[in-house]
């Protein structure tokens, strides 16, 4: 269980809700660093959110993530009759932290001291931001730039630098960070006598790799699955299953 103090390891969870469809299979996903999640609408990218953040529970599998965990949701509520300022102090008791510089970085002018529900949307999700920052692990932000103007978009940017961060972007914000495409799907490769785990997870295509002693689960691109596999075996590697 150890070794994911920063950043969440989601590993063979599934999701369906009720007696619904499926709308995670078996996904296996090692976040360190800042991964941007991708897929078209209704793909599952809230739902895995909800779950890596800890607000939902999956059907089957195990999540392992850190102590302080900062969510920003798809919609902040909008009915909160709490101001910001009592809201943000509340938060920052709640996560033992002083107040944080975020409001002003993200160029906030709303009043500090009317209800949240009165806020724009862009203030309001300034906010929803705000709180989120005080965690000090892992932060999961579901399309976070909703409703900000450029200067703040471009200043959360910038403040996701060197984070554990885990983000669903449709329009394409963080261009350098590692991506997994939820509608793109994956192929696992069970292995074992596994060597050259650092080749292996090098490798374009591949989303993670989960290792326990020789053995590894790779989860890969269905495009890159095919290469991934080649190299294994000319590393020496033995594959166990594909699916
Ligand atoms: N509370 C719920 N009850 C039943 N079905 C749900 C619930 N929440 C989500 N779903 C279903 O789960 C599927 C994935 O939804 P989700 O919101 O996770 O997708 P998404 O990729 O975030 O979509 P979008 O890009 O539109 O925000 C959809 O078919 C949706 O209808």
């Amino acid at each position: 269980m150890g070794g994911y103090l920063d950043g969440v390891l989601l590993d063979q969870v599934s999701k369906r809700y009720g007696r619904g469809p499926w709308v995670l299979r078996d996904l296996t996903l090692e976040v360190t660093g800042t991964v941007v999640l991708t897929g078209a609408n209704g793909t599952g990218k809230s739902t895995l959110l909800k779950i890596a953040a800890g607000v939902l529970k999956p059907s089957s599998g195990r999540v392992v993530r850190p102590a302080s965990v900062g969510y920003v949701p798809e919609r902040f509520p909008s009915d909160v009759k709490m101001s910001a300022s009592s809201y943000l102090a509340h938060m920052g008791r709640v996560r033992g932290a002083g107040a944080n510089d975020v409001l002003e970085r993200l160029g906030f002018v709303g009043s500090l001291s009317a209800p949240m529900s009165e806020l724009s949307k862009g203030n309001a999700q300034k906010v929803a931001l705000a709180q989120a920052f005080l965690a000090t692990d892992l932060l999961v932000f579901d399309e976070p730039w909703t409703g900000l103007d450029p200067e703040a978009a471009a200043e959360l940017c910038v403040m996701l630098e060197g984070r554990t961060a885990l983000v669903s972007d449709h329009e394409g914000h963080l261009e350098s960070a590692t991506r997994v495409d939820l509608a793109g799907g994956h192929v696992t490769i069970e292995l074992s006598r596994v060597v050259g785990l650092d080749a292996l997870e090098a490798l374009e295509g591949v989303q993670s790799v989960l290792s326990r002693g020789s053995s590894a689960r790779v989860v890969v691109a269905p495009d890159r699955s095919d290469q991934v596999l080649a190299e294994a075996l000319r590393l020496g590697c033995s594959v166990r299953s594909v699916r």
